[in-house]
């Protein structure tokens, strides 16, 4: 698909739902007495941004569209200018994963920013004008509350600011710590003992998971390293391999196959033959309960293992849909899309799971390296959690206008060190725009779905793991995060029946399904890594760390 096609295509799909919006604005739905049809129907009475005039709703298109071509096909030079062509996936990522090189790292990070939400920086700004307009001609204050219509929840955004609350304190010990690590290794010129943590030494462009940080930060060095990257390519995996060991998960609990569809039309690698395309992982429902395809640029490590299931968790959902009327071929909400694969993914992280299939030699129940497992995916998952509410907070704002359009990047800054507690390795103005730099932001994704996915992931888990009976709450011989539901057809069933909901029901009625609770509840995510909350209190008390980060310092100026 040529990016005229997809905008062509996108044009005509506008005109499609505007003529379907208007017959449906003619009848009374409201008195229908069927639940699911006046449900249908009150979909259907929404129009989100095909209610823009055509000529608007053109130039939406196109300056998203032209924000995202500038950052996929971005391209970098490395430290010593040798080559020019680096691109994020593969050569920037690894570089940012692997290098402990911290003027590599930083050249990386500031040069990556200047090729791409730098020279977004105008677009954006008309682009949110667009959105806003949009909002209003759907009946809405802003794009803010369009966005937040799909969540169908009055206090949606004071539930997340609660549940954040709830998790800062587990939050600033893995900071603390981690600084406490980083500073370790590289010295305390780089790395101060009470101020923010240097961006570009979090083993990620994002500063959004630090889970590469696992040599460095691991509780017990001597012992196996559950980053089992190294046996994955001693084993000569491939993608194609990784892939079907996730369907073969899938399977393990009765879920549905991936169809021939999905197998002949997916792109499980970046194509050698220097064809431009987007390499961010996404996955693609064509609505016949059999076409579904991943676009994933997949590179033999364990993350991208882990991601190949978050991608096959969307494909999965359209699988168990597809029995549902069109309007509800959709997520419950959008945060139960990103969480399907990701709960999978918790057991297959496991050491247990790693040993089942032949990536970790035998361990014996090794409470060292128990620890060392439970901080490989607190890197990931704790440390996700602001970045992933810093992203929308953001967006919110510039949405409602609480952050002005010449702000834009300070304020970005502003929400990054107040509530990630990182710093940019040069003081950054409004020259710049470096939430750019992100997919999300000119791919126009919406990101709150993945703090929600991060939080219910772990009730989804917590739940299948009681009905494999993996999990005991009353028995600590069996912690949570020590739990593997593979071939376990009763947690299969259970998330099926969920899955096949779709959005025919309110989530919380989706939630009930799979946990009995009907409201987004972080305990989960608490009990998950209690013994590795009381490892860092009792390891920061030890090294006398500083817990929380000053925010004196000037991160970014405000001089245009
Ligand atoms: O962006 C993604 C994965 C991409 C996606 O699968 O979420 C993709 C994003 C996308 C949306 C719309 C157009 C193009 C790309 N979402 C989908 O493909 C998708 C498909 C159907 C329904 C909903 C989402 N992950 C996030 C964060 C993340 C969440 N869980 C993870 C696990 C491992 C690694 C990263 C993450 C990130 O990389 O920052
Ligand atoms: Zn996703």
């Amino acid at each position: 698909m040529t990016s005229a096609g997809m905008l062509a295509s996108r044009l005509e799909y506008a005109r499609f739902e505007k003529d379907r919006w208007k017959q449906v604005t003619q009848v009374d739905w409201k008195s229908i007495k069927d639940e699911n049809v006046k449900r249908q129907f009150k979909v259907l009475s929404k129009l989100g941004t095909a209610a823009l005039p055509e000529d608007r709703l053109e130039k939406y298109d196109q300056l998203q569209s032209g924000m995202e071509r500038t950052y996929s096909t971005a391209r970098v030079c490395n430290l010593n200018g040798t080559s020019c062509d680096l691109s994020l996936e593969p050569d920037l990522s690894e570089i940012m994963a692997n290098s402990r090189d911290p003027e590599e790292l930083e050249h990386v990070w500031l040069a990556w920013r200047e090729n791409t939400g730098k020279k977004m920086r105008n677009s954006y700004k008309e682009f949110v004008e667009l959105i806003n307009e949009a909002a209003e001609l759907n009946g809405f204050s802003d794009g803010t509350e369009l966005w937040l219509d799909v969540y169908d929840t009055a206090d949606f955004q004071s539930q997340i600011a609660r549940l954040w609350d709830q998790l800062t304190p587990l939050y600033e010990q893995l900071h603390a710590y981690v600084r406490g690590r980083l500073r370790q290794h590289y010295g305390e010129e780089v790395v101060s003992r009470d101020g923010p943590i240097p961006a570009h030494l979090l083993g990620n462009m994002w500063s959004q998971s630090w889970g590469n940080l696992l040599d460095i930060c691991k509780p017990y060095p001597e012992k196996a390293s559950v980053d089992v990257t190294p046996q994955m390519k001693a084993q000569g995996y491939t993608p194609l391999k990784m892939f079907q060991m996730s369907d073969e998960f899938f399977t393990s609990l009765g879920l549905i196959p991936m169809t021939p569809e999905f197998w002949n039309r997916s792109i499980l690698e970046k194509p050698d033959d220097g064809r431009e395309l987007v390499c961010h992982a996404s996955a693609w429902d064509f609505y016949d309960g059999k076409d579904v395809r991943i676009k994933q640029c997949t590179v033999v490590t364990l993350e991208d293992l882990i991601t190949a299931h978050h991608e096959m968790g969307h494909i999965e959902y359209f699988l168990q849909y597809a029995g549902q009327p069109q309007v509800f071929k959709t997520g419950a909400n959008p945060g139960f899309h990103e969480a399907v694969g990701d709960t999978l993914a918790l057991s297959v992280a496991t050491p247990k799971h790693l040993k089942k299939i032949g990536l970790l030699e035998e361990v014996i129940n090794d409470p060292e390296v128990d620890m060392n497992f439970l901080m490989s995916v607190a890197l990931d998952k704790i440390a996700f959690l602001p970045f992933g509410y810093v992203m929308d907070k953001w967006r919110w704002g510039v949405f409602s206008g609480d952050i002005s359009e010449d702000d834009l990047n300070c304020e970005w800054w502003k929400l990054r060190l107040g509530l990630q507690g990182i710093e940019p390795p040069q003081v950054r103005s409004e020259m710049d725009f470096d939430p750019g730099a992100k997919y999300h932001i000119p791919g126009n994704v919406p990101y709150i779905r993945y703090f929600v996915s991060f939080i219910i992931q772990f009730q989804f888990h917590k739940a299948l793991c009681i009905t494999a009976n993996q999990y005991d709450p009353n028995d600590r011989a069996r912690p949570l995060h020590q739990c593997d539901i593979y071939n376990n057809k009763e947690a299969g069933k259970k998330l099926a029946k969920m899955l096949s909901m779709g959005a025919s029901k309110p989530w919380p009625d989706a939630m009930e399904a799979i946990t009995g609770q009907r409201e987004m509840d972080a305990t989960a995510l608490r009990d998950y890594f209690q013994p590795l909350e009381d490892w860092l209190k009792r390891e920061n008390q030890e090294n006398q760390e500083i817990i929380g980060w000053k925010t004196d310092e000037p991160v970014c100026t405000r001089e245009p």
